[in-house]
């Protein structure tokens, strides 16, 4: 046992120096995983965790679902833009970012600029399981949300396909996300050295 906690504590460290002050930002698809495991992998590098839809919800005082629902889609995207934008300027950190941001171009921009990105990527069953246990997605308000989630996929993969790193979000136990989220982190560091 020693010895794992020691090999994952390396991991931990390695991938804090490839971060930097920078900020790790989660992208992906609904349900993968990135505000779940973007808080456990904050916890394993000891840096604070944002959520973007949380900070989104905190200075507008209203939920994700009221957003959409009062203003619209074109409107969360704006304030979703200026919110990770502001987000993006302290760092370390890890970021989970909603589905819709890194598909954003200007937002898609700025975390390329300041951030590492990466893509939580996962299979429509996956996801699907997963995002039926909420209510709170109003993009999967729709007759054939099923049908929705793929189109979303087919759409966005291969946007989300130009993050920096990408890491396969399945069904296992967390903790084994979290370090593979961190052996890919600390990956860049290996290969960026001499
Ligand atoms: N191995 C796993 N990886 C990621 N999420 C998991 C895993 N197993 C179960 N979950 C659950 O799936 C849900 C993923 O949702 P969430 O983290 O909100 O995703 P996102 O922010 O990408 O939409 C959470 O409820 C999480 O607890
Ligand atoms: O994919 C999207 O466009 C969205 C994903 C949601 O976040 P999660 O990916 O964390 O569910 C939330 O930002 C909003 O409902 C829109
Ligand atoms: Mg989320």
């Amino acid at each position: 046992m020693e010895e794992i906690s020691q090999v994952s504590g390396s991991a931990a460290e390695l991938a804090r120096k490839a971060l930097g002050k920078r900020n790790l930002v989660l992208v992906g698809l609904m349900g993968a995983g990135k505000s779940a495991i973007g808080k456990l992998v904050a916890q394993a590098l000891g840096i604070p965790f944002i959520d973007s839809d949380h900070e989104i919800e905190r200075v507008s005082r209203m939920t994700i679902p009221e957003l959409f629902q009062a203003y619209g889609e074109p409107e969360f995207r704006k304030l979703e833009q200026r919110v990770i934008r502001r987000l993006l300027r302290t760092g370390p950190r890890v970021l989970s970012t909603g589905g819709g941001a890194f598909i954003n171009e200007d937002t898609r921009a700025a975390i390329r600029d300041n951030g590492l990105s990466l893509w939580l990527d996962a299979d429509l069953d996956v996801l699907w399981e997963r995002v039926l246990k909420r209510d709170n997605r109003p993009l999967l308000k729709t007759e054939n949300p099923k049908k929705t989630l793929e189109d979303l996929m087919i759409a966005r993969y291969p946007i989300y396909a130009t993050a920096h790193l990408r890491v396969k979000s399945r069904d296992v136990k967390k903790d084994e996300m979290v370090g593979e989220v961190i052996a890919a982190l600390a990956a860049t560091l290996e290969q960026s050295d001499p």
